[in-house]
C-alpha cells in the first residue's frame, strides 16, 4: 500500500468556505490536484493506494478525509469541481463531529475529526513514513519500505514542533530535486520512482 498524507493548514473545515477559497488565498484547489494525481492514471485509476487530507483553518477539530482508492465506486470523473465536490461533500457529512469520531461519506471515502498529530501516529504503526522536503536525501538515493507513508503540506510550511514528534516516529526526508513544486506534483514523481522500481 502506498499511502499519502496532505496537511493543509490553510484549509477550511466548513464546505462552504472550503469551495469559496478555491482561487484565493487558501489555495483548496490543490487539494483536488494532488487526489487526482495520487489516485488516478490514464484510463483508470492505481490500486493499493490511500489518501489522506488534512484539514485545519478550524474552529473545532481537523478533519481527515480519506479516499480509499480499491474501494472507491465510479466517483464521476477526476475533474477539479467533482473532487473538490467530493471534498466539500465529506465536510458537510463531518459537521458537528465529536473529537475523533470516523463517518462514512461513501464508497472508499470517510471523514474523521482526527488531527495531523495523532494521524501520523497511527500510520506510523504500519508504515514507514517520509517526508517530502527541499532539504532532505535526493529520492533516488533512499530505499523505500514496503510500505510507504509520504507527508506533504499546503503552502504553509510544517511546524516546527511536528518536526519533533515527526523525528520520534522515525520519519525520513526526501528530496525530490531542486525546484519548489506543488504538492501535486511531487505525489507524480513520488508514484513514478516507486513504479520504476517494481
Ligand atoms: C508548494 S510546496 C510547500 C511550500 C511551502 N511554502 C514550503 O516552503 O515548504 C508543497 C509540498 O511539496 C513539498 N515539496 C515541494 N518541492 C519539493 C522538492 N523539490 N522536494 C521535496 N519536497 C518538495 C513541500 O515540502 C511541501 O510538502
Amino acid at each position: 500500500m502506498r499511502a499519502f498524507v496532505v496537511r493543509a493548514r490553510a484549509a477550511p473545515v466548513d464546505s462552504q468556505q472550503f469551495l469559496a477559497a478555491i482561487g484565493h488565498e487558501a489555495h483548496t484547489e490543490i487539494l483536488a490536484h494532488t487526489l487526482m494525481n495520487t489516485i488516478f492514471v490514464a484510463q483508470s485509476h492505481r490500486d493499493d493506494v490511500v489518501v489522506y487530507l488534512v484539514l485545519e483553518s478550524t474552529q473545532d477539530f481537523s478533519r481527515t478525509i480519506c479516499f480509499r482508492s480499491n474501494e472507491l465506486g465510479h466517483i464521476g470523473g477526476f475533474h477539479e469541481q467533482n473532487l473538490t465536490n467530493k471534498i466539500a461533500k465529506a465536510l458537510t457529512v463531518s459537521k458537528g463531529m465529536a473529537k475523533e469520531q470516523l463517518r462514512e461519506v461513501e464508497a472508499g471515502i470517510t471523514v474523521r475529526t482526527v488531527s495531523f498529530e495523532k494521524l501520523i501516529q497511527e500510520l506510523a504503526e504500519d508504515y514507514q513514513l517520509y517526508m517530502l522536503e527541499k532539504k532532505g536525501t535526493p529520492v533516488r538515493d533512499i530505499e523505500f519500505a514496503a510500505n510507504p507513508c509520504f507527508l506533504l503540506t499546503d503552502h504553509i510550511p510544517m511546524p516546527k514542533k511536528s518536526f519533533n514528534s515527526l523525528k520520534r516516529l522515525g520519519t525520513q526526508h526526501i528530496n525530490l530535486g531542486p525546484k519548489m513544486l506543488f504538492a501535486s506534483q511531487c505525489v507524480v514523481l513520488i508514484h513514478n520512482e516507486l513504479d520504476m522500481r517494481l
